[in-house]
């Protein structure tokens, strides 16, 4: 199975599971995702957590070996936007969403952490919205996560820098809620969110996305999708999906 989705004490984990290939996203996680999505939506649960099997990786961004097959901008618009509205509605829950980086976040990976609303990073956790270096944007709303999250400047270098960042600068520059270093650290964060009845916690996560859904964030992520959609169908993108690609071989 591509992915798992338990409930513990009131807390809906989804975890990507494909950590052969670092937990890189293909349709079938996407799945999962809608699968994750409903549970959340029909539980009372106090939280919902995003985390990647294995401790090499939390997410890889989108399944290369697969998703290289998509040559045109016709062709990568639905991935695109599948996934994107899958993170929009992963947004919108009405609960807390904290994302475990496990491991490293790369491109799209760096996109599902950042639709969350924490990030817990391990210490030796590095993590990068890599995209530029295939000459394509963020394609799953995590561009504009980005820029709702973070100060512009910072939102900015991560995203134009296109380079992959320590969890010390991940914490430095507010990406990362707080650092951690054992499943121990992580018990002890969810812990105090059991201390504080779940519909505290649902009325303020109520506040956060009204504002998304009145500030315009949908169409932003629309327009990101349809940036990345044309970028797709250019040259430079396939080369360096190549140049990943052939590395291995
Ligand atoms: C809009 C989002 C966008 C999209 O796809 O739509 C993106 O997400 S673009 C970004 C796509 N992701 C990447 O370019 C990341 C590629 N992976 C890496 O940079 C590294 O694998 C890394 C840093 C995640 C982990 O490095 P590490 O040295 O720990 O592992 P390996 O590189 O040796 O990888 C092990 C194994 O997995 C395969 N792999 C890893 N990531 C992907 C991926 N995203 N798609 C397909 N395959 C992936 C890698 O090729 C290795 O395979 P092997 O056959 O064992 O050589």
């Amino acid at each position: 199975m591509t992915y798992r989705i338990e409930e513990t004490d009131g807390v809906l984990t989804m975890t990507i599971n494909r950590s052969e290939i670092r937990n890189a996203i293909n349709h079938s996680v996407m799945d999962g995702f809608e699968k994750f999505i409903a549970a959340v939506q029909d539980s009372r649960a106090h939280c919902a957590v995003i985390t990647g099997a294995g401790g090499e990786a939390f997410c890889s961004g989108g399944d290369l070996s697969v998703f290289h097959e998509l040559k045109t901008e016709e062709e990568a618009f639905p991935m695109l936007s599948r996934m994107a509205d899958l993170l929009y509605r992963i947004k919108m829950l009405p609960v807390p969403v904290i994302a475990v980086v496990n491991g490293s976040a790369v491109g799209g990976g760096c996109e599902i952490a950042t639709a969350c609303d924490f990030r817990l990073v391990k210490r030796e956790a590095k993590c990068g919205f890599i995209q530029g270096t295939l000459a394509i944007t963020t394609g799953w709303g995590g561009g504009s996560y980005l820029l709702e999250t973070l100060q512009h400047d910072r939102a900015m270098q991560m995203l134009t820098s296109a380079r992959m960042y320590s969890a010390e600068e991940l914490k430095g520059n507010g990406w990362a809620t707080e650092l951690y270093e054992q499943d121990t650290d992580i018990t002890g964060f969810l812990d105090r969110f059991r201390k504080i009845d779940s519909n505290v916690h649902r009325a303020y996560k109520q506040l956060a996305v009204q504002r998304w859904e009145t500030n315009g964030l949908k169409s932003r992520v629309d327009l990101e999708v349809r940036h990345c959609a044309k970028l797709w169908a250019l040259d430079a993108h396939h080369a360096a999906v190549d140049r990943f690609l052939n590395k291995s071989r």
